[in-house]
């Protein structure tokens, strides 16, 4: 079955069109459909000097394997013209409209999954719509409790126990009920989406070496460890609660399949310092397949055509990758 990919092209400011455009550049083995300003993205195509035609793309209309240099889109308007590099909290409304255009898609059976490119939160919150992220966004829009943002590159994956909130609010927000079912689902998303069958988890600690035995913050002996040890009962592969510093060591990248970071900026580094911009970002727990890029809007390479579709042509290659695991799952139950 040929699975069709939406695009959400992201800020249109930014450099989520010209990345969809350099990513439409090539064959793919799926039918892409970016959701965006057809006007936008031809204009931009223009000053990128990118051969890709623009093509329309109607809701239903039977799907077609991608040919490169085409790029199909369903036109979604724009409030406001746009100048590359210049936010204007006039088209904030805009790039939520091309999330619930994928969304929708993708519950619906539309789309198989949506690939997204990057959003400027800040100018949404500036239109006055509190926005934190796509993770928390596409939890809300599918009514879906618990989701865990995971980066990946193709030697390593980190996940976040807290995603986007203020430093100050982490400790509280690292209870054993948010723990238990960020490590369940990663758990089982390491199975079925990626095909790891009892996957090894290293879980971080929150303190400076994971508290020092409780001289340096007790959340790992009061909140971490009897979590992982009530896990392992369960039967969950878990190693930890690890100092941070030391945890990403050659020996334990090579016996874990994941890390779960206690916070953003505990795991995110060093996952994009070991593969910025070859990293994507998947949405696990969902009812939907999600992926993204491993960067943001790069205002300042907006229409200058220095920007790398890497990471995007890279989280297309992740969802095509996870669609065909899913479907090799469901084809064994079958046979099952
Ligand atoms: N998936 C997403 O929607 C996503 C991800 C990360 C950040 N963001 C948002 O993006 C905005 C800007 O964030 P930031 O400045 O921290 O990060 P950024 O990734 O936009 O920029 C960091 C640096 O990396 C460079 N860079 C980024 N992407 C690149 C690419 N594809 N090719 C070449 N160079 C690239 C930029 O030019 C800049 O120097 C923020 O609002 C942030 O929240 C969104
Ligand atoms: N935390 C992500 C990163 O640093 O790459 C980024 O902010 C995107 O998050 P969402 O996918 O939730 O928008």
């Amino acid at each position: 079955m040929l699975n069709t990919i939406a695009i959400t092209t992201g800020e249109p400011a930014g450099i989520g069109p010209d990345i969809t455009l350099m990513a439409a550049q090539q064959p793919w083995d799926a039918q892409l459909v970016a959701i965006g300003d057809a006007e936008l993205l031809r204009q931009r195509a223009q000053l990128l000097q990118l051969d890709v035609s623009i093509e329309d793309y109607q809701p239903g209309q039977a799907a077609t394997r991608h040919r490169p240099n085409h790029l199909a889109v369903l036109h979604t308007p724009l409030a406001e013209p746009v100048t590359p590099g210049k936010l204007n909290s006039n088209n904030a409304r805009y790039v939520l409209n091309t999330l619930d255009i994928a969304i929708a898609g993708c519950l619906d059976g539309s789309f198989s999954a949506m690939c997204t490119a990057p959003v400027q939160k800040s100018v949404i919150n500036d239109a006055g719509i509190p926005f934190s992220g796509h993770t928390e966004y596409l939890a809300e829009k599918t009514d879906t409790e618990h989701v865990v943002m995971m980066l990946a590159t193709e030697s390593l994956r980190v996940a976040l126990a807290t995603t986007h909130l203020p430093l100050s609010a982490v400790p509280a927000a690292i209870t054993q009920e948010s723990l238990s079912r960020t490590l369940h689902i990663l758990h089982s998303d390491l199975t079925s989406k990626f095909g790891t069958a009892n996957p090894c988890i290293a879980v971080l600690g929150l303190n400076p070496h994971a508290g020092e035995g409780g001289h340096l913050g007790r959340e790992e002996i009061e909140v971490i460890e009897p979590l992982l040890q009530k896990l392992r009962e369960q039967g969950l592969n878990l190693i930890g609660p690890l100092p941070a510093d030391t945890a990403f060591n050659p020996s334990m990248l090579e016996q874990a399949d994941a890390f779960l970071a206690m916070y953003h900026d505990q795991g995110l580094p060093v996952l994009k310092y070991a593969g910025f911009g070859e990293a994507i970002n998947i949405t696990l727990g969902l009812p939907i397949v999600r992926t993204s890029v491993d960067h943001g809007t790069a205002l300042d390479l907006a229409g200058a055509s220095t920007a790398s579709d890497d990471s995007l042509r890279q989280a297309i290659n992740g969802a095509i990758k996870i669609m065909s695991h899913n479907n090799r799952i469901k084809g064994n139950a079958t046979i099952n």
